[in-house]
């Protein structure tokens, strides 16, 4: 129920529209069932003054009819605008709101969740929150208003009559909705677990078949899909025939209220007490009045899935970011060196520490090169000084001010990076550069993409820069890719750089052309390299050698030899 009330304090923006709507939808269904009644009423009462051969005044009834279908026909069509405008402007703030509270928890916090769940937290999740709305909350609050209504309407006939009808409301309207929420709570959750499980599987598999192919293994990753989606169908194919059996259920209510109706309200004909047209008009109203409990039963078998999805992204929602922003102005630094004093860190649940005691000042404008054998902590540093981490001990500082007095995004628009691992989105070449600075001009991408190197095979692609590149940029060479990196990096024009084994990968010649490309990225800027290979080592103005997160060595390349012989000699090995 937490959840319901977090979710109701979401929707209030919308709050106006979501009145309007659900008066609409009243107004609707009052029309209708007076539209039923008067019909009743006006039909026999025409027959019995017609087998009488008495006049009667047929225009009052006539126009109530006419009003009540053309309010019927306004009110139904102003509902269906109101609300879907509203629920459509719901979910695009929700969907907002749910980023929003991603981004601060990438990539720390979001390492156990997998893409494919995320994406099924973004869509369905949040698609299933605004059943709440159309499907549980404006039917729940007509129903209340107009049973009220015809209740009092009933009591003017007769308290046995409106008893009547109350009970076999409360039969449809609350004893089934609870029996269909009771049932529909699990599957509901299971649907909502099954679903992201059943994305991420098709995501996973789709990515991977390459390997799923070559190692005999895509009839099993097959037949595990296959095993979701029927447990999902299952699922659905029981919310589907429950909701069969509480339709019906509603329609035999709406058939026994009538039979009770005919019982009591007959002998009050007999005596007199009621005209026969009013009892026409009655047996009528009643069965129309079932239209307002008929949509509760599923839209309580739907809360339980409405409410599993709530908890998903409430789960997301609450998690405290790994680092917390200040609560002051970002410090603008003058100067861009970097200083880590003593720093230790431990990443959840590890083994040992991923980095232990490392201090390293790296001047403004020089060259760093971590270097360190696989896992000993290189990828870390970085991880720490983009504040993707903090520390457990010590201090990192940028221009002499900690970067956690920094936001995060103020931070790391002074650094750029150049990994290996380059992400280009599904997009074209320029809209990949532009993501580094979206003013740059034409002019300002092709000089960068000069630089890096990647300008003349731009200019041979039919498109040029509006090539697409595909999904993670699989229509280029990895070396390319690399370049667009680099020329990323140039757009950003940031005073710290970052290389995270920027040439990992690539054929010697290849790299040559791409240090050539770096080097002139690195002018004037303060440059911190990682790297497990002697390429590039020479020039850097100091090294870092890490070992298990320790420092082996630092200082100039010349006075560590040895230390440097202990990691690159394994390694040269290996290449
Ligand atoms: N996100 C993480 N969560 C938990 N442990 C991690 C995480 N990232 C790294 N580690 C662990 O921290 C240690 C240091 O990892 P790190 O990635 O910094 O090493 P590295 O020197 O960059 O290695 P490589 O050269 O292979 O990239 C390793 O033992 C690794 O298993």
């Amino acid at each position: 129920m937490n959840e319901l009330r977090r979710l109701w304090q979401l929707f209030q923006p919308y709050r106006a529209w979501m009145l309007v709507g659900t008066l609409a939808a009243i107004l609707t269904l009052l029309a209708n069932v007076m539209l039923m009644a008067a019909a009743g009423w006006f039909l026999t009462a025409m027959a019995a003054a017609g087998a009488a051969g008495v006049a009667m005044n047929y225009f009052t009834p006539a126009a109530m009819i006419r009003a009540s279908a053309m309010l019927r026909t306004a009110g139904r069509y102003s509902e269906r605008l109101v609300n879907h405008e509203a629920t459509f402007r719901l979910i695009a703030s929700l969907r907002v709101w749910f980023y929003q509270h991603l981004e601060p928890l990438a990539p720390a916090r979001l390492q156990h969740y997998h893409s494919g769940d995320l994406l099924s937290r973004i869509r369905a999740d949040i698609d299933a929150l605004d059943t709440l709305y159309v499907r549980v909350l404006v039917p729940v609050v007509v129903a209340n208003v107009s049973l009220l209504l015809f209740t009092i309407f009933l009591l003017i006939y007769h308290p046995l009559l409106a008893l009547s009808g109350l009970t076999f409301w409360v039969l449809a309207g609350v004893a089934l909705p609870i029996w269909s929420q009771a049932r529909g709570r699990q599957p509901g959750q299971r649907i909502a677990e099954d679903e992201a499980a059943l994305r991420s599987a098709v995501i996973d598999g789709v990515q991977g078949l390459a390997e799923l192919t070559l190692y005999g293994a895509a009839e099993r990753h097959a037949q595990h899909i296959d095993g979701l989606s029927r447990r999902l169908i299952a699922d659905q194919a029981r919310l589907s025939s429950d909701h069969g059996l509480t339709q019906a259920a509603v329609g035999l209510c709406a058939g026994l209220s009538l039979w009770v109706l005919l019982w009591i309200a007959i002998p009050l004909v007999e005596s007199g007490r009621l005209l026969p047209p009013q009892l026409a008009m009655l047996a009528l109203f009643m069965l129309a009045s079932f239209e307002a409990v008929a949509p509760l039963p599923q839209a309580f078998q739907m809360l339980g899935r409405t409410l599993a999805a709530a908890q998903r992204l409430f789960a997301i929602v609450d998690t405290e970011p790994a680092v917390a922003e200040p609560s002051t102005p970002s410090p603008q630094p003058e100067r861009f060196d970097i200083a880590f004093t003593a720093v230790s860190f431990s990443y959840p649940d590890a083994a040992r520490p991923a980095l232990t005691n490392i201090t390293l000042q790296v001047p403004q404008g020089t060259r760093a090169a971590v270097i360190g054998a696989t896992g000993s902590g290189k990828s870390t540093l970085f991880n720490l000084l983009l504040r993707f981490w903090a520390a457990d001990a010590g201090s990192i500082r940028i221009g002499g001010h900690e970067i956690l007095d920094f936001h995060g995004d103020a931070l790391r628009r002074h650094i750029a990076v150049v990994s290996q691992h380059t992400h280009l989105f599904d997009a074209t070449i320029r809209e990949n550069l532009l993501l580094a600075n979206p003013e740059a001009s034409q002019d300002a991408i092709e000089s960068a993409c000069r630089v890096a190197q990647i300008h003349d095979f731009i200019a041979t692609l039919p498109e040029g820069y509006d090539t697409w590149v595909g999904e993670t940029g699989v229509r280029l060479s990895g070396g390319q890719g690399r370049r667009i990196a680099v020329a990323r990096a140039l757009l950003k024009d940031a005073p710290i750089l970052l290389l995270d084994e920027p040439t990992e990968g690539l054929d010697a010649a290849t790299e040559r052309d791409l240090m050539q490309a770096l080097d002139a990225l690195m002018v004037g800027r303060t440059v911190l390299l990682i790297t497990h290979r002697p390429a590039g080592l020479d020039w850097v103005d100091q090294v870092l050698v890490l070992d298990q997160g320790r420092e082996l060595a630092r200082g100039d390349v010349s006075v560590i030899p040895q230390a440097m012989q202990a990691v690159l000699l394994p390694l040269r090995a290996v290449e």
